[in-house]
């Protein structure tokens, strides 16, 4: 729905047709209440899928749909965003491992590009097939990368422990997001075992060449809302804070949606409430020598439909920023 929403209000897009597995032929009403004077429209069956005349089509379902549901639409002239995790593995046996499911076929997982746009804008530009990336992972890598690339932490000594509001789980309730579960209340959940582990390895090591395991921790917050990654890594000595805060400068200084800011700065997952971007900070302790990296997104926009959005506009040689120009809400 967050899809549909930047999607309706986007200046380049003529018109989106909504398609659903178990709803066609309804309305959209009880779901989209919030969205009632643009939903004008029932959702359509999947077999009506007029391939020949849609530019773009997103993939929203859960993980294990778009293997069987996307093939057969692949290379017909019509550039296909995937915003579940089918296709981001580029390893067929880590899939299975860490999905427990089957992967796609060989050659569409090579054809796919992961669409974290900020790393790899040249590849999203010529792609027909968008693996979007998950919410942890973008969180993570934006906060990283330059770090990594630029050999001033320590990758075995890394730590990433994130937390995320419970629309990261998706519309079905179930017992471990039941609201007397998880109001008042903090868990941990998937220890060492989530699926967004090999996501996050593999793209250091093609983005920086670096082959490493990460330990990384997903922790339930009751809010509806955002994620905040917060990493921990060994700093090379040859590094202080200044060059770290160049570094990030460097990085993001002409990327729209990366907003850098100074050290210490205590960040709030409500500074990105219902935008594009993903803040930063960091901190060093000259004690420990060790380097605390935060990074905050809403994990529905910059985590799910805004950053399939932007990948979009980077594949159409739009501007990257066009029809997510707004700023986040808050308090
Ligand atoms: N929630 C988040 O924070 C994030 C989500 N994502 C990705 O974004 C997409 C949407 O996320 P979210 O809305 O949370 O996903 P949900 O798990 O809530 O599923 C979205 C919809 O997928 C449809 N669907 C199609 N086939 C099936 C099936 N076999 N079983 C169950 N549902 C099915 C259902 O709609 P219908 O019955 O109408 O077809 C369902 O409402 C997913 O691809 C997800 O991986 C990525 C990052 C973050
Ligand atoms: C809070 C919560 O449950 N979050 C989900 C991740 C949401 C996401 O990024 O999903 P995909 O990778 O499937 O697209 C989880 O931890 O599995």
């Amino acid at each position: 729905m967050e899809l549909f929403r930047l999607l309706s209000a986007h200046p380049e897009i003529k018109e989106v047709f909504l398609y659903s597995s178990s709803k066609a032929g309804q309305q959209l009403t009880d779901e989209v209440q919030h969205l009632y004077q643009i939903v004008n429209q029932p959702l359509r069956s999947l077999e009506q899928l007029p391939i020949d005349k849609l530019d773009v089509l997103f993939c929203s379902a859960p993980s294990g749909v778009s293997t069987e549901l996307l093939p057969p639409l692949a290379n017909k002239n019509l550039k296909i965003i995937d915003l579940a995790g089918d296709f981001r593995i580029k390893n067929q046996d880590t899939y299975r491992k860490w999905y427990r499911k089957e992967p796609p076929p060989t050659a569409l997982i090579n054809q796919a590009v992961y669409g974290l746009t900020e790393w790899n804008s040249e590849d999203v530009k010529k792609s027909d097939l968008i693996a979007n990336p998950g919410c942890y992972p973008t969180a993570a890598l934006l906060g990283l990368l330059p770090l990594l690339k630029t050999g001033m932490i320590k990758p075995a000594s890394l730590v990433i422990d994130a937390k995320s509001g419970i629309s990261g789980a998706g519309v079905s309730p179930t017992k471990g997001t039941h609201f007397s579960q998880n109001n008042d209340s903090l868990s941990i959940y998937k220890m060492h075992q989530h699926q967004h582990i090999p996501e996050i390895e593999q793209t250091i090591q093609r983005i920086t060449g670096i082959d490493t395991k990460i330990t990384f921790n997903t922790h339930l917050i009751p809010m509806t809302r955002g994620i905040m990654a917060t990493m921990y890594a060994e700093l090379d000595e040859d590094f202080d804070s200044q060059s770290v805060k160049e570094i990030y400068e460097e990085s993001y200084s002409n990327k729209h949606f990366v907003r850098v800011y100074d050290e210490r700065t205590n960040l709030f997952t409500k500074q990105v409430y219902g935008s594009n971007y993903c803040d930063l900070t960091f901190a060093v302790d000259d004690r420990t020598n060790r380097i605390t990296v935060v990074s905050v997104i809403d994990n529905l926009l910059k985590g799910a439909a805004g950053q399939a959005v932007q990948n979009m506009n980077v594949m159409f040689n739009l501007d990257e920023a066009e029809g997510l120009q707004h700023s986040p809400m808050f308090p």
